[in-house]
């Protein structure tokens, strides 16, 4: 049974669904070296934003297949490290969308009138009124620094409230931007005029330090900053200093460069500044959706299904990957069958989908010949997931082609590598009731079933080459199941392909390649 290694606290519907298919165990607050030390004997692993799973986590967890966080950031996971280990990340993109836009909005109004402050004031007993005259939100402009998912909502809710919007993301178009009441501008416009700034961008090379000394001093005294997205993305420090000199009126932060926030001086400001714990998805309805949005991912990954949200893999629809299953196991079969045939390094590998498979989406049925293709090379430990980057790292070229009107059959797929021992491809196509044929090899008409052990010969047509290799088999002990002979003219060259009922012996090659007329033998073991 696979083992799953829950290392935050993750609602109890996660923990229920993946009991179903895996022995949970729950282990918060482990510290980096005492995850090291247990994470070799898991298959899963489910986090929050609590566990960071740097390089040296993946590199011990030697049976992990996925690393699942229930939630959208995945900052906290080395996925360079787990892309190469094939180990799938998967989020929940969307599970926590409203409680951190609610959040942002909460920090938006709670830092207008000040309640954190004035609600500790009454319980230690004062009654003091005049310290917390606010600042209303209406008529006031918002600036929406990422307009996407949390950043649009927070947008509707604010235009609502009667705010006035700007955005600024360079990936939105500015009709979207108009659908949510938003005008699109560039940052220092929206630096310069907004009221409010709140962030909703994630943690890149761009986005570090986006508020630092420069943006502040584009700002009014009156604005006031939120940042519920990422840590590191305002500068705190300089946020610090700028509040204490009264150059922007405050700021509401629910993340941190560093978490749990240590020493800050942010601490030591007043009823300008609100510090939350990164509460953003930390509402019942958020938890319950990001667990079981993840532990279904981990479920189905762990059955041999496809992720639906994964981070370090292509973002397959699964209605397509649905459609796409037979043709991806046709893929897969041919990338292998071609990969033994070629048998050393593959330089240049052609994927050309044609017939009605020219219609299909190819990126799919590309990483899945490239599956195949380095099985022989990677065995278990290439994936849907590390395949492209295994190929590109061993200097394969792909190259990928479509062609609707080549093909005997309604679809069909052709595969060829050329390498440091020449040149191979093989062809093959769906049959109607689903079953996969190969259908030629290496240039030579075949109809032959995949088995799990083959054998192919290029020999001379004459009489008596078919006799002499079957009576060899035999003195092996080796079962032909089916045997196919493909050629171009009579007399000329010649494949013939074996389906076989048992492995081929060491040495019986040698003998095969022996046998006159017979210029080369093949196995394949799929
Ligand atoms: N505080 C919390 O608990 C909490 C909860 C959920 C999400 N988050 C964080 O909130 C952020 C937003 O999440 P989301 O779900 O809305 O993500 P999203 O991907 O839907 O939206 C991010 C937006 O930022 C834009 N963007 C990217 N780079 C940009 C740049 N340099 N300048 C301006 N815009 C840029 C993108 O185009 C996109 O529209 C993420 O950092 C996420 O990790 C925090
Ligand atoms: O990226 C996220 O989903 C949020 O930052 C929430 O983080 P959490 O799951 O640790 O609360």
């Amino acid at each position: 049974m696979s083992k799953v290694l829950v290392s935050d606290p993750i609602d109890q519907a996660g923990i229920e669904i993946l009991s179903q298919v895996a022995q949970v165990d729950v282990k918060t607050g482990l510290s980096p070296e005492e995850l090291i030390q247990v994470i070799p004997e898991y298959d899963a692993l489910m986090i929050r934003s609590g566990t960071r799973v740097t390089q040296e986590v993946i590199e011990a967890g030697t049976q992990l297949k996925i690393v699942g966080r229930a939630g959208v950031g995945v900052d906290n996971v080395d996925i360079p490290a787990a892309t190469r280990r094939g180990v799938v990340v998967v989020n929940s993109p969307e599970g926590n969308t409203t409680a951190a836009a609610e959040h942002a909005l909460t920090m938006m109004l709670s830092l207008s009138r000040y309640v954190p402050e004035a609600n500790l004031s009454v319980k230690a007993g004062k009654w003091d009124r005049k310290s917390f005259i606010g600042a209303e939100v209406y008529k006031k402009t918002l600036g929406v620094v990422g307009l996407g998912k949390i950043g649009s909502h927070v947008a509707t809710v604010a235009k609502a409230l009667g705010m006035k919007l700007l955005a600024y993301d360079p990936f939105i178009s500015a009709d979207r931007a108009e659908q949510l009441g938003c005008r699109l501008v560039d940052l220092d416009i929206l630096f310069q005029e907004a009221d409010y700034i709140t962030l909703h961008v994630p943690k890149t090379p761009e986005t570090t330090n986006l508020i630092g000394e420069e943006a502040i001093a584009k700002m009014k005294p009156t604005a006031r900053i939120i940042n519920c997205s990422r840590g590191g993305i305002v500068d705190e420090d300089v946020l610090a200093k700028a509040l204490k000199e009264g150059r922007i009126a405050g700021a509401a932060l629910d993340v941190f460069n560093e978490e749990p926030l240590g020493e800050s001086k942010l601490r030591e400001l007043g009823k300008e500044v609100i510090l939350t714990p990164h509460l953003g998805a930390s509402t019942a309805e958020a938890q319950v959706n990001v667990a079981i949005d993840v532990a279904e991912q981990i479920r189905d990954v762990l059955l041999g299904l496809p992720a639906r949200s994964a981070v370090n893999i292509p973002g397959l629809n699964p209605d397509v990957m649905e459609q796409l299953k037979p043709y991806l196991q046709l893929a897969e079969t041919l990338g292998t069958l071609v990969g033994q045939l070629a048998g050393g390094r593959v330089d240049l590998f052609n994927v050309r989908l044609q017939g009605d498979l020219a219609t299909a989406q190819s990126q799919p049925i590309v990483i899945a010949s490239l599956k195949g293709l380095l099985s022989k090379a990677l065995r278990e430990r290439v994936n849907y997931v590390n395949a492209s980057l295994e190929a590109k790292e061993r200097g394969i070229r792909v190259i990928e082609t479509k062609d609707a009107s080549a093909s005997d059959y309604s679809g069909s797929l052709y595969l060829e590598a050329r390498g440091s021992l020449g040149q191979h491809s093989v062809t093959g196509a769906l049959l109607s009731d689903g079953e996969i044929r190969v259908t030629n090899l290496d240039g030579f008409p075949i109809n032959l079933p995949p088995s799990p052990y083959m054998l192919f010969t290029l020999h001379r047509d004459m009489p008596g080459i078919i006799g002499r290799l079957g009576s060899l088999l035999g003195e092996f002990n080796v079962n032909i199941a089916s045997m196919q002979v493909g050629r171009k003219i009579v007399r000329g060259d010649a494949v013939m392909a074996l389906s076989l009922d048992d492995p081929l012996p060491e040495g019986i090659i040698g003998e095969i390649q022996r046998i006159p007329g017979i210029t080369d033998a093949y196995t394949v073991a799929l």
